[in-house]
């Protein structure tokens, strides 16, 4: 099967829901591919997009010259979602405003916090999903620190390389590996129109029961 190029993957990524494609993964093997407890703002909130991968830790220093938050969205390109491991820290907005317009700027279709989110209410307008664990209005500049990126991390519980795609909407968020991306999106695909099958037999007011033995899935 040839590779498209990695924006046409991501495109027919986000004609899908997140279910749908953690069940492909599960199919595959991987039943760990889905993140617990980073969800959207806001249930609107959709994205499928390139991780690029950023790791932070709880440090002291306000010193502006080792840290890298804001750097980080420098290098961020089009089509890439930012990943945010905050190894466990669960004190500080990781993730504001002023971020989200300078990764808007990059053209960065998203971000994904394994941690806190502040400045919400200037956010919210921008219509930028986001993906976090809770808010929190503290300041990360002495209490937290970016240390690293592009390297691999773990976010809500899920291990994201650089390059994964990254699949996020009302129910969460989803880590698809790169080197198999092709093959869960196709077979994703397919979970959709069987499941759109099923919903019309449903509808119909057959056995949910019957449906559910004759298909192998819901
Ligand atoms: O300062 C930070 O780390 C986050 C923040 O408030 C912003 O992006 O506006
Ligand atoms: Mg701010």
């Amino acid at each position: 099967m040839e590779t498209p190029p990695v924006d046409e993957i991501c495109r027919r990524f986000g004609k899908l829901y997140v279910a749908a494609i953690a069940d492909a993964l599960d199919d595959a093997g991987l039943w760990h591919q889905v993140m617990t407890d980073v969800l959207p703002l806001t249930t609107d909130m959709a994205v499928a997009g390139v991780a690029f991968t950023a790791l932070g830790r709880p440090e002291r220093s306000t010193d502006r010259s080792v840290r890298l938050g804001a750097r980080m969205i420098d290098e961020l390109s089009a089509g890439e979602v930012a990943v945010l491991d905050c190894a466990g820290d669960r004190t500080v907005g990781h993730w504001g405003e002023l971020l989200t317009n300078g990764a808007m700027a990059r053209g960065a279709v998203g971000a994904v916090i394994d941690g806190g989110v502040r400045d919400t209410g200037a956010i919210l307008p921008l219509k930028f999903p986001i993906f976090n664990r809770f808010r929190s209005a503290r300041d990360a500049k002495g209490r937290w620190n970016v240390v690293d990126m592009q390297s691999p991390v773990v976010c809500g519980g899920v291990r994201v390389h650089p390059g994964d795609i990254i699949v996020g909407d009302s129910d969460g968020v989803v880590v698809v590996p790169r080197a198999i991306a092709m093959d869960v999106l196709v077979e994703a695909e397919a979970t959709v129109r069987t499941e759109t099958e099923i919903r019309q037999r449903v509808r119909a007011g057959e056995s949910v029961g019957t449906l559910y033995q004759q298909y192998e899935r819901f």
